[in-house]
């Protein structure tokens, strides 16, 4: 945390907002935001970020410098940024990055949407990169976009997982505070420097775990585990209006509740017009299991597709689409659907370019009902594995249970 530029002016208040959230965070984020709305003593504040995204990742032991190593293909400053953006009251977002990897930067942004982000060129040291960054917010150009906030919040680029309530006790123990003896001794060296050449007083805040830096190679598989699991939170099981169709959904929905314990399943029809069906695309879920039975045609997995790529869900996250084909192996000998079923790999290549990721399953419907919990519970293993894993290569593959 580093003080604003003087003069500071405009409202920009940490507390309600009502903006659109992306991503897997908005349940999390909207309770932070009511507990903003009843925090008692609120200021309004002008605030802003600054993100060192400056460095070459020694440690990290890639030649990529590690804020734009990919995570499911999207790089890690793009996490970072998608966090700090759904803060709606952090009013301006400056990232320092080196020359060469401007465009690299800019192109980033343009891709995953992100907004209220400035650029500025990042300096040989760390404390140099944030000088560049609070500099561009001091400055008095006419048409500078940036405006000039009261406090600042810096947060490394490589820090992907912060969360709205301690960037919120920061800002308010910045503006409310000053520092103490112990403060400084147990300080990092960023309060040192503030205290000795700006006299400005500071305040340690307890973060929580979550707040760890990506330093080393080991960290970015963690990072990718974490994310995963985050939207592997939800699976909607998409069934239309048939009868023989919402009966085998539904079994197939039980048997993933029981084996998922973690994981919420709902199910949803795809007809008229599907309306619940896009508010639970709304709600950022980014599973779905499309249940056909006795066909071997895409045409429900299609429109649940068409859906998808509509809404631009899967701009930061992989989604996961399951096209369950129930047949019953003993009246229709698999070999009789299988060239139809064979249409999948070309879907899954469009739909892939999307970042949609497609896998067929064919379950196993007998007519005895032991045997058909049995391959039920084959097939919701098989879909807890493919949502857990989200394989790119395992695209368009038809598996069987
Ligand atoms: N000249 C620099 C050096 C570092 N940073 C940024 O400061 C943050 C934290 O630094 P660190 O983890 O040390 O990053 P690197 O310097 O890239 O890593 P390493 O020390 O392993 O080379 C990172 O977001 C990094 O990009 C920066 O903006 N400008
Ligand atoms: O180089 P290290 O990984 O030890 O730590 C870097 C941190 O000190 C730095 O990123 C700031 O967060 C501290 O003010």
């Amino acid at each position: 945390m580093e003080p604003g530029p003087p003069g500071s002016s405009g409202p920009a208040e940490p507390g309600p907002c009502l903006s659109a959230q992306r991503g897997a965070d908005h349940a999390a984020s909207a309770s932070l935001q009511s507990a903003a709305r009843t925090e008692p003593g609120r200021h309004s504040l002008a605030v802003a970020a600054v993100l060192p995204a400056g460095g070459c990742g020694e440690r990290m032991g890639v030649p990529t410098p590690k804020q734009f190593c990919p995570i499911l293909e999207r790089p890690l400053i793009s996490y970072t940024l998608q966090a700090l953006e759904r803060v709606c009251w952090i009013k301006d977002i400056v990232v320092a990055v080196t020359g060469e990897n401007m465009e690299v930067m800019k192109s980033i942004i343009q891709k995953y949407q992100h907004e209220r982000i400035s650029l500025v060129e990042a300096g040989v040291t760390r404390h140099r990169s944030i000088f560049s960054g609070l500099k561009a917010l001091a400055e008095d150009q006419l048409n500078s976009k940036l405006s000039k906030p009261e406090v600042v919040i810096i947060h490394d680029a490589v820090r992907p997982f912060v969360e709205e309530d301690v960037l919120l006790k920061v800002v308010t123990a910045a503006k409310e505070h000053g520092c103490t003896d112990y403060d400084l001794e147990f300080g990092t060296e960023c309060l040192q420097l503030a205290l000795k050449y700006c006299r400005t007083k500071a305040k340690l805040v307890e973060g929580s775990p979550d707040l760890w830096k990506v330093t080393y190679k080991r960290d970015l598989y963690a990072a990718e585990s974490i994310i995963k699991e985050i939207i592997s939170q939800e699976i909607c099981v998409v069934m239309d209006s048939k009868e023989d169709n919402k009966h085998v959904g539904h079994l197939l929905e039980e048997v993933l509740k029981s084996e998922l314990n973690h994981v919420k399943v709902t199910s949803e029809a795809l007809c008229h017009a599907g309306r619940h069906l896009q508010q639970i695309i709304l709600d950022q879920c980014y599973n779905f299991v499309c249940v056909n039975v006795m066909t071997s045609d895409f045409q429900e997995t299609q429109k649940l597709l068409s859906m998808l790529e509509e809404s631009n869900l899967s701009i930061l996250y992989p989604v996961v689409v399951v096209s369950v084909h129930f047949l019953d192996f003993k009246l229709v000998p698999p070999s009789q659907k299988i060239e139809n079923l064979m249409h999948i790999k070309e879907f899954s290549k469009k739909v892939k370019e999307r970042n949609i990721l497609l896998y067929g399953l064919l379950i196993s419907y007998p007519q005895d009902e032991q045997k058909l919990q049995e391959s039920l519970r084959q097939g919701a293993i098989i879909i807890a594995s493919l949502v857990k894993e989200r394989n790119s290569g395992l695209i368009g593959q038809l598996l069987i249970a």
